[in-house]
């Protein structure tokens, strides 16, 4: 603290933390805020999903994904991804000071971070032994998804679920990564970009704070190359639902749950209010 914050006459380390405290008690309070709002949202606790690994997609079950039409395939995953984007909705509405930016705001960074933030809530339902991952109800690989006619947007979610399941994230630092994902005020079309970048820089110093208590500084590093890959992946993603829907323009409508097709494609029905 600055000379002129020191209480006067105040015996040096007292008068040092009253100064400091604050910040560590307020970072303290949204890391606690942050973890238990993925707690309440996560969708599936992590101990559920481990305990489900044993259960694989037998061959006949994997036969008959991979002879569904690819229309059937972009459905159902456009329907499971929706369902977990609910829950990333809810999980932004309670970290603190996320309903305190303009409603506008709060649209603009969920439909930026959403998908982003279930690739990272991913590497929960992920397999790293054998590659494979939780999906209706069982695990498989990427062998599930071949009639869906992306394999690159596949191996390429694959691959990331693997490399940060390799950093052994633990649900603390899962929830305070994807609240550091959400709040990015890089998004275009922000309102307020410095109202999210100063709640973004409060949640980057609780994420800090708490990886160098627990002597995890080295993540850091890694993590920031994880933010690179989901934005490439987002865009191959955005890319391949292109192509899918140029061959079916009318389609989007019925296919798509109305989420997923705000979200992910240029809907002019659905204007940021
Ligand atoms: O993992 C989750 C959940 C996260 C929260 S949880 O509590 O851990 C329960 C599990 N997921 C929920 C949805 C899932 C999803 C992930 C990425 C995704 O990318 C966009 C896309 C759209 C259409 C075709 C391909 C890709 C769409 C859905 S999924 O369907 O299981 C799926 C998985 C792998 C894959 F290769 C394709 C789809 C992953």
């Amino acid at each position: 603290p600055s000379p002129d914050q020191q209480p006067v006459n105040a015996p040096g380390l007292t008068c040092r933390l009253v100064c400091v405290l604050p910040s560590l008690l307020s970072s303290d309070c949204l890391t606690a805020n942050i973890v238990k709002s993925h707690r309440e949202t996560c969708q599936y606790r992590v101990e559920e999903l481990q305990a489900l690994r044993w259960k694989v997609f037998s061959r006949e079950e994997v036969l008959a994904y991979q002879s569904k039409s690819v229309e059937e395939m972009w459905q159902r995953c456009a329907y499971r991804l929706t369902d977990s984007i609910q829950y990333v909705v809810e999980f932004a509405k309670r970290i603190d000071g996320f309903l305190e930016l303009s409603q506008n705001d709060q649209i603009v960074l969920l439909k930026g971070g959403s998908l982003e933030v279930v690739l990272v809530r991913m590497c929960r339902s992920f397999n790293p032994d054998n590659g494979t991952v939780f999906f209706e109800g069982k695990y498989g690989g990427t062998e599930v998804f071949k009639s869906l006619g992306c394999n690159d947007l596949i191996a390429s979610i694959f691959e990331f679920s693997q490399s940060l399941c390799a950093l052994h994230l633990s649900e603390q630092e899962v929830a305070l990564f994807t609240a550091v994902v959400l709040l990015n005020p890089e998004r275009a079309w922000l309102q307020d970009k410095e109202k999210v970048a100063r709640l973004h820089s409060h949640v980057d110093v609780a994420f800090k704070n708490t990886l160098q208590r627990s002597h995890r500084d080295t993540v850091l590093s890694k993590l920031s190359q994880k933010t690179l890959q989901l934005k490439s992946l987002c865009s191959l993603h955005i890319d391949r639902l292109r192509s899918f829907l140029e061959l079916r323009p009318l389609l989007a409508h019925s296919l798509f749950p109305p989420l997923y097709h705000e979200l992910f494609t240029d809907s002019p029905d659905a204007p940021l209010e």
